[in-house]
């Protein structure tokens, strides 16, 4: 399946919470099926850290399926028969929209100077894009991990936007934990020489080694335990004896470098530094007078919380966080744990429980 692939340019500067605003945004986006005549059928589906507005298309760099294939497209949870279904790259990203790599007023690329963005700010340019296609109220906004933060932070910060919100292995502030595994990943980016502070996009070389060490530490946070040991354990990689050196020795060493090599080809390192912030910064009580029910006062928007049993990244607690405070608001709401051995990237994988509650609540 392929989607309609777009880019808006904003015609006004994006205010940001930082206190500066942004000028000559470009938000590029993807959709799939049919606005209703009346414009009500409209999902917005907000993508996690890395992901990117190919939901539901082959990604242009890896050839790959979209990310949420399984859930998106005709006769799937997310009907793309009924919904019209609007997914779009944030801004800090690189996969279109504008982020540290895209050129700033003086033609060389922002890199460094691309102002701190908070998830907040993404937000801001998705509502800036819905604007611009005539959509006022969505059926539904969805979200994963970051998606999930954004899809929060629209129902709190625009509540008149969204008739449904679905919050997906999620949190409502970043924890300590989260903020320290996602600082492990700035430091080795900014650790590699070929970062130069930044200033790598001539460079023949990129921090390709800085960004995989990055890659390798958060991606052991969006499995489990259960997942390694199962997928893994302790077996060795192409050989029938350990080495007795630093070769990857055991399979689940040969994994990570995959993962973190194949990383590098698909995303930009500033990129990573920008969006690991953002989300460390995210805190919808801060925002709203440190009172989580307050974020979601007088809301009209329905919600439903999901979490992962084997999610030790974003917790079931912190989903029943959420929902104590949408409860608090008074807000309806719905919240389910799925049993799931994937850990936190359960949402990307199998998990049919999943379809049945995303379908169902759509409904
Ligand atoms: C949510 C968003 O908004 S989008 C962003 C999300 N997308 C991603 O995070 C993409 C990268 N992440 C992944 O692929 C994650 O691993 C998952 C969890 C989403 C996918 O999980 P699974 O489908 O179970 O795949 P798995 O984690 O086993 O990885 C499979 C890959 O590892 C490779 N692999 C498996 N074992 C080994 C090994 N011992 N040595 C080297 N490579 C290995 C496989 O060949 C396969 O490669 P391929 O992807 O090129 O086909
Ligand atoms: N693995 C996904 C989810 C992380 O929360 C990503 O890279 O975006």
């Amino acid at each position: 399946m392929s989607g309609a692939s777009q880019v808006l340019q904003l015609t006004d500067p994006l205010p940001l919470d930082g206190g500066s605003e942004l000028a000559q945004v470009e938000i590029a986006y993807e959709t799939y099926g049919t606005l209703a005549d009346d414009r009500s059928n409209a999902i917005l589906i907000c993508h996690a850290l890395t992901g990117d507005q190919y939901v539901a298309s082959t990604h242009p760099v890896t050839g790959k399926p979209g990310w949420w294939e399984r859930m998106v497209g005709p006769g799937k949870p997310i009907d793309t028969d009924r919904y019209f279904v609007v997914c779009a790259n944030v801004i800090g990203s690189c996969m279109g929209s504008s982020g540290p790599a895209s050129l700033a007023a003086d033609g060389k690329p922002y890199a460094m100077r691309f102002p701190v963005i908070t998830i907040r700010d993404m937000v801001r340019g998705l509502v800036a894009l819905l604007d611009a296609l005539g959509i006022e109220r969505l059926h539904a906004v969805v979200g994963g991990s970051m998606g999930g933060m954004q899809a929060l932070s629209l129902a709190a910060n625009w509540p008149e936007r969204a008739t449904r919100v679905l919050v997906i292995a999620s949190t409502s502030r970043h924890s300590a934990q989260n903020i320290a595994f996602h600082e492990l990943g700035r430091q080795a980016v900014m650790a590699d020489p070929n970062w130069c502070g930044g200033d790598y996009y001539a460079a023949d070389a990129q921090p390709d080694s800085g960004l995989a060490v990055a890659r390798m530490a958060a991606h052991i946070t969006y499995l489990s335990e259960e997942a390694l040991t199962e997928k893994f354990g302790r077996n060795l990689q192409d050989r029938e004896t350990k080495s007795f050196g630093f070769d990857a020795d055991f399979q689940v060493e040969s994994y990570l470098r995959y993962q973190g090599s194949g990383f590098t080809r698909r995303f930009d390192a500033n990129s990573y530094l920008y969006i690991t912030r953002a989300m460390d910064y995210f805190d919808l009580a801060e925002e709203h007078g440190g009172k989580l029910a307050d974020a979601f006062a007088g809301t009209t928007a329905r919600f439903c919380l999901v979490s992962f049993d084997s999610d030790w990244l974003y917790p079931t607690s912190e989903s029943r966080h959420v929902v104590h405070a949408l409860n608090a608001a008074g807000a309806a709401v719905s919240f389910v744990e799925l049993s799931a051995p994937h850990g936190h990237d359960s949402f990307l994988l199998d998990v049919p429980a999943l379809d049945r509650v995303v379908k169902g609540f759509l409904e």
